[in-house]
Order: structure tokens, then C-alpha cells, then sequence
């Protein structure tokens, strides 16, 4: 983990740094992606299995590939019933948080004769992607499915990895069932989502993928994009604890290692004002690495994409802070409210010592599935919006549409459209002869 003096330079280069994780950056996987998706969708089925079998190290065929509600079943008898409570209570809380989001559909008229609206309607199909590669993710199905049921989608359809003995994870399959996904198949990686973007004779083509996944599932949602919708690409994690020296070094520590851990390129940042404190969070940082059991995930990270940055006021970090715009921020200061509303960038904000991220991770409320690589500048959190399309509606009567029709005949030929102005003039042909 370097540490550096906050100033232009710094910045400049750290932002290049980070950028070599982003999808964008890993041309050298686009042949070999695209490789996949053409293979199955021309192959389908034969394609998807061949691909499992070489990536996963699991032989899936057309008979086992559909979680039965047998697997369903044992998997509830695996799985421990204090987890299982822990599932149900955070599943409450995000629903809740997602029930807040909902927006309905709304229309006006006025004395004129016009009503104008808009209709919102959930997504029919939705293919749900849950990582499952380096380790298992029961909390982002909740994440992913949730919304998705808040919003009323028709269908949803999840895939994640199997293991080379061809089994999900038994908390995985629990968490699915508890929120509600009405199908699961045992396939991952950019063949799932070439799947699930084409269809093949197992797997239904969905309307829409969002879901969190590594490189290859990334750069795949990228290519299906137009084909199918997608929601923002969530790439590996990222978290930025902005602190001043009243912040605990064991805690800013402990939060770094938390994002670090989840893949060799997840980024873990701290800005901070203090050098007593950059120095005890960095001896803390040591002294836990010690017993944390993905060591090695951890120390590649750190190497590559950890920094302390060291600014000479709050100020300055609060810049650095929203150049960055980090997936997760945690703010670690004397008044972090204040801080907070100076935010402009970053997936979600933690408020203080109590509000470490991995509560967010799984229990608060709030959705897990974040911009990463600075696409908080742009995108939001995964949440109920990505899962409902909206169609306008227009209503003129006779006399609404003769009070303006000559504005827009007026206008249509401005842009030399002249069949745009017949269609508003054959409608009033009669009260211009008069
Ligand atoms: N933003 C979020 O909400 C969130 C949540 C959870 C996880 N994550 C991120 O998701 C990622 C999960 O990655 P993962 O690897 O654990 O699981 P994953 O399911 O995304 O990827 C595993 C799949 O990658 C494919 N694969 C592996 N090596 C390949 C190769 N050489 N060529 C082609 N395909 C290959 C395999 O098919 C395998 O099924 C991590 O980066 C993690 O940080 C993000
Ligand atoms: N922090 C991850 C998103 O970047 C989500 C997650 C799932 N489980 C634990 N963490
Ligand atoms: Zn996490």
C-alpha cells in the first residue's frame, strides 16, 4: 500500500492507476469474450456446457442445469436455521428501503381537453447475474432479486456458477427462494450472460441482465448491451475512507481490508489529514493481515490499487475524494454530516464509526450493487428504477389539437417534414376552406 502526498501529480496518477480496472481497460478479454457469446448463441445449449465444463470445472447438461425444488429442499436443510433468520431480517430491511423507490404512474388533463402521462410498467424478464467465482454471494441475490420483485417484474431468472460438483451454494439457494426468483440455472461467467442475451434450449432469453460479476462477466454484459438491457457495470469493489485524526485506526484498518479481500483488483483508498493516523491504520492494516484468511486476494490488491493519500486540509481530500468517486465512502471525521453534504461523488456514503460498510453490504437497506471505476459521476445504485420502463402518453381533443394545429404545421415545415404537416392539416381541412 503506497503511501503519497495528496497534490495534482498524485491525483492525476492515482486516477490513471485505478482506471486499469475497469472493464475498459481489458481489451486483451474482448476477443476471447466475444468469442464466447458468438459460440453460444450459434451452439446454444452445447456451447453454454462445453464453456462450464472448461471454466467451471463442472459437466452441466440439459437435465441438470435447472435447480430442481429437491435441491431447493436440501439446501434449506443445510443451511443453518440462525442464517437462515439473518437472511429473512436483512431481506425485510431491503425491501423496505426499496418499497420507498417505487414511483407510480401519473397523468393530468387540463380544461383544454389534453391529458398527458406517463405510464410506468415492470420489466417482463429479467436475467439476474450472482458471482460465484472466488466466493458466494447469498447477499447480492437479495440485492438484485429485490428490487426487481418491488418493481413487479413477471419472471426472473437467475444464474450463478456452479462448483466442480456441479451444486450451488446452499445459502445461495435459500437466499433465492426467500426473495422470490422463479428460476435458477447452474451456469456463470460471460457463457451465462451470452445465455441469457440470446437464449438457448435450456435458457429463456431475458428483456434485461444487472447483476454484479468479475472481468468476463463485465466485459459480456458490455457486448449483449442493445441486444438486451443491462444495468450499470458493477466491477470489483472499491472503497475510499475520508478521515481526520479523530478517527480510530483500528476501524480505518479493518474497513480497508473489507473491500480488498473481495478480488485482486478491488481498490482500498484512504485520504486523510493525519500522518499519525495514515501511520497507525497502515501498522493496523499489518497486524490484521496476520489471521485474515484471503491474504493473498488481499496483498495483491493493496499492492496494486491501495493508496494513502495524505492532504493538507479536509478540503483538498473532499476534492480528491470526488475525483475519485468511489464505489463506498466512508466518512471518519470530527463532523461527518458536514463532510457529507460536500459529497458530490461516490456509490454510498457511510456517516461515521458506526456505519462501517459491510453494513451496507448486507443488512441496512440500501443497495450493494454500486458504480465502480468512477462511474458514480454518472450512474446510481441497482434499485427499483432499473427494473421499469416507462412509456409517455398523450391525449388532444378535436378542440385542443385546432387551437395550436397551425404551430405545429409551422413547424414541421421549418424542418421541411411536409408529410408531418399533413397529417395535422388533413384533420382541419374543412375549417380551412371556410
Ligand atoms: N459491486 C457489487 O455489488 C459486487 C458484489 C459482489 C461481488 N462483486 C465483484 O464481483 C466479482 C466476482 O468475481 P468472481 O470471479 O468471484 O465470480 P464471477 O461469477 O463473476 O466469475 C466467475 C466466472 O468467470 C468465468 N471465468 C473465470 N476465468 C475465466 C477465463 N480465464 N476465461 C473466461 N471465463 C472465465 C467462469 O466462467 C466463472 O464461472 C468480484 O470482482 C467482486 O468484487 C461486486
Ligand atoms: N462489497 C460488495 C460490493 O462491492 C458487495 C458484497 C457482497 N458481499 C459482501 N460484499
Ligand atoms: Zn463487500
Amino acid at each position: 500500500m503506497k503511501t503519497v502526498r495528496l497534490n495534482q501529480e498524485t491525483i492525476a496518477s492515482l486516477l490513471d492507476d485505478l482506471l486499469k480496472r475497469s472493464p475498459n481497460s481489458y481489451g486483451k478479454y474482448e476477443n476471447a469474450v466475444a468469442e464466447i457469446i458468438s459460440n453460444v448463441r450459434s451452439k446454444k445449449d452445447e456451447a453454454l456446457f462445453a464453456y462450464t465444463e472448461k471454466f467451471d470445472h463442472a459437466k452441466i447438461t440439459d437435465k441438470t442445469v435447472q435447480v430442481t425444488q429437491q435441491e431447493i429442499d436440501e439446501a434449506y436443510e443445510r443451511v443453518e436455521p440462525a442464517l437462515l433468520e439473518v437472511i429473512q431480517k436483512a431481506l425485510v430491511n431491503i425491501r423496505s428501503y426499496h418499497e420507498k423507490q417505487k414511483r407510480q404512474s401519473w397523468f393530468c388533463s387540463d380544461e383544454k381537453g389534453t391529458m398527458l402521462g406517463q405510464k410506468i410498467l415492470p420489466l417482463q424478464r429479467v436475467g439476474v447475474y450472482v458471482p460465484g467465482g472466488k466466493a458466494v454471494y447469498p447477499s447480492s441475490v437479495l440485492m438484485n432479486v429485490l428490487p426487481a420483485k418491488v418493481a413487479g417484474v413477471e419472471k426472473i431468472i437467475m444464474t450463478t456458477p456452479p462448483g466442480k460438483d456441479g451444486s450451488l451454494n446452499p445459502s445461495t439457494l435459500v437466499a433465492a427462494k426467500e426473495a422470490g426468483v422463479d428460476t435458477i440455472y447452474k451456469v456463470g461467467g460471460a457463457q451465462a450472460i451470452a445465455a441469457l442475451a440470446y437464449g438457448t434450449q435450456s435458457i429463456p432469453k431475458v428483456d434485461k441482465i444487472v447483476g454484479p460479476g468479475n472481468i468476463f462477466v463485465a466485459l459480456a454484459k458490455k457486448a449483449v448491451y442493445g441486444q438486451v438491457g443491462i444495468d450499470s457495470i458493477a466491477g470489483p469493489s472499491e472503497i475510499l475512507v475520508l478521515a481526520d485524526d479523530t478517527a480510530n485506526p483500528r476501524y480505518v484498518a479493518a474497513d480497508l481490508l473489507s473491500q480488498a479481500e473481495h478480488d485482486e483488483l478491488a481498490s482500498a483508498i484512504l485520504i486523510t489529514t493525519s500522518e499519525k493516523l495514515a501511520r497507525q491504520a497502515k501498522e493496523q492494516i499489518s497486524e490484521f493481515l496476520k489471521v485474515l484468511s484471503r491474504r493473498e486476494i488481499i496483498e495483491k490488491s493493496l499492492d496494486h490499487f491501495g493508496y494513502i493519500l495524505l492532504a493538507d486540509t479536509m478540503e483538498e481530500a473532499i476534492e480528491a475524494a470526488n475525483a475519485i468517486a468511489s464505489e463506498h465512502m466512508e466518512i471518519l471525521t470530527e463532523n461527518p454530516f458536514e463532510v457529507m453534504t460536500k459529497i458530490r461523488n461516490a456509490g454510498a456514503i457511510f456517516i461515521g464509526e458506526s456505519s462501517c460498510e459491510p453494513l451496507g453490504d448486507y443488512f441496512a437497506g440500501p443497495n450493494h450493487v454500486l458504480p465502480t471505476n468512477g462511474t458514480a459521476k454518472f450512474f446510481s445504485p441497482l434499485g427499483v428504477d432499473d427494473f421499469v420502463k416507462k412509456s409517455s402518453v398523450i391525449y388532444y381533443s378535436r378542440e385542443a389539437l385546432h387551437e395550436i394545429h397551425r404551430d405545429i404545421i409551422q413547424f414541421a415545415n421549418c424542418e421541411q417534414l411536409t408529410a408531418h404537416a399533413n397529417s395535422i392539416a388533413v384533420r382541419f381541412e374543412k375549417e380551412e376552406k371556410q
